[in-house]
């Protein structure tokens, strides 16, 4: 017997969000994926274990068991299932085409990310320049400031992002208080009306990559990892980038490619670097690990109580909206026109 609700299926963490859930439970039966691996996940989905269900709340904590939402998955799911929210800005593990292709819309988290992950981007700019990271290991190993050479003001000096979204947005509002003056490259300058809480003139439109790189003190990379962005910044974007400048990256580890960034570290081409995000998370490049010049943290991007709470709020928002009127809150946008 179908339930008399409709069917939402929890895939991955959802812990702050009690009283939200408390609320769709009024309307929905939740259901929560305890597959214990991939093969029986896709067997259940195959043999109406969830034949019922309309829509997924999906974390990336569920890649642990069932994997990648790719295309495997996808085709494997019901043909009830409408709608994949994804709690997350960054939707790299699920494939948007075959969602496409089978009329699946899928939501992301964006905005209720930005300021925790801006603040992380921070975090590292200051880490980095300051060599914070390098003077707490030499105090914690009891040799205080042995080897602790004078490092580098955040003040006056250039910040270049690639990738001017809402947590390249919180990212110049935070650099600016710290006196950075701040560039940013996108295909296109964003809509003024984005810009409308900065300083009038306090953020510049670069046109070209190669400019951006080649003028900035710290480069902060904060686009989506995709089919375009994937080891794209690699051996030609250090070499244009300033003698003895720094990279942060908050965004994918993916984007880098982690053997130009260490040359580059080694060559003395970057000075340092902060990083919040590895291509095979949680694994970290035993290089990189041994590697003093850089900052590192195990993907800290949103880890706040708050940013936890205010990305599932969004992602069962947008289940909620698109159970009763079809249309989800912050849609994709490789989707916006297509579904
Ligand atoms: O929202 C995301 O995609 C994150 O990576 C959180 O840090």
């Amino acid at each position: 017997m179908p339930s008399a609700k409709p069917q939402i299926l929890i895939s991955g963490a959802l812990v702050w969000a009690a009283a939200e859930v408390k609320q769709l439970e009024e309307h929905y039966e939740i259901l929560v994926l305890d597959s214990p691996d991939r093969a029986t996940f896709v067997k259940e989905l195959t043999t109406g274990k969830y034949s019922n269900i309309s829509a997924i709340y999906r974390h990336n904590s569920s890649a642990g068991a069932v994997g990648f939402y790719d295309e495997e998955i996808i085709n494997a799911l019901p043909s009830s299932l409408k709608y994949l929210c994804h709690n997350g800005a960054g939707y790299d593990q699920i494939d948007i085409a075959a969602c496409t292709a089978k009329g699946i819309k899928v939501s992301n988290t964006p905005s209720a990310v930005d300021d925790a992950t801006a603040t992380v981007g921070m975090y590292l700019i200051i880490s980095a320049l300051r060599q914070f990271y390098k003077a707490e290991i030499t105090a914690r190993a009891g040799k205080w400031d042995q080897g602790i050479a004078p490092a580098h003001d955040p003040e006056h000096k250039t910040l270049g992002i690639v990738g001017m979204g809402g947590i390249g947005r919180a990212l110049a509002k935070r650099a600016l208080g710290f006196d950075m003056k701040v560039i940013y490259h996108n295909r296109n300058p964003v809509d003024p009306s984005l810009l409308a809480g900065f300083p009038e003139g306090a953020i510049t439109y670069i046109s070209t990559l190669d400019e951006l790189l080649s003028t900035s003190d710290v480069v902060s990379l904060n686009l989506p990892l995709n089919a375009n962005t994937r080891g794209f910044f690699g051996k030609k974007q250090f070499n244009t980038m300033k003698k003895g400048s720094v990279l942060v990256n908050t965004a994918r580890g993916g984007v880098v490619d982690e053997e130009a960034l260490l040359d580059a570290l080694e060559s003395g081409q970057l000075s340092s670097a902060g990083l919040d995000v590895f291509p095979n998370e949680p694994e970290i490049n035993p290089r990189l690990l041994a590697n003093d010049k850089l900052t590192l943290l195990p993907h800290q991007g949103t880890c706040t109580e708050e940013s936890q709470h205010k990305m599932e709020a969004l992602a069962l928002k947008n289940i909620e909206s698109a159970l009763t009127t079809g249309d989800l809150l912050t849609p994709v946008w490789e989707q916006k026109g297509k579904l």
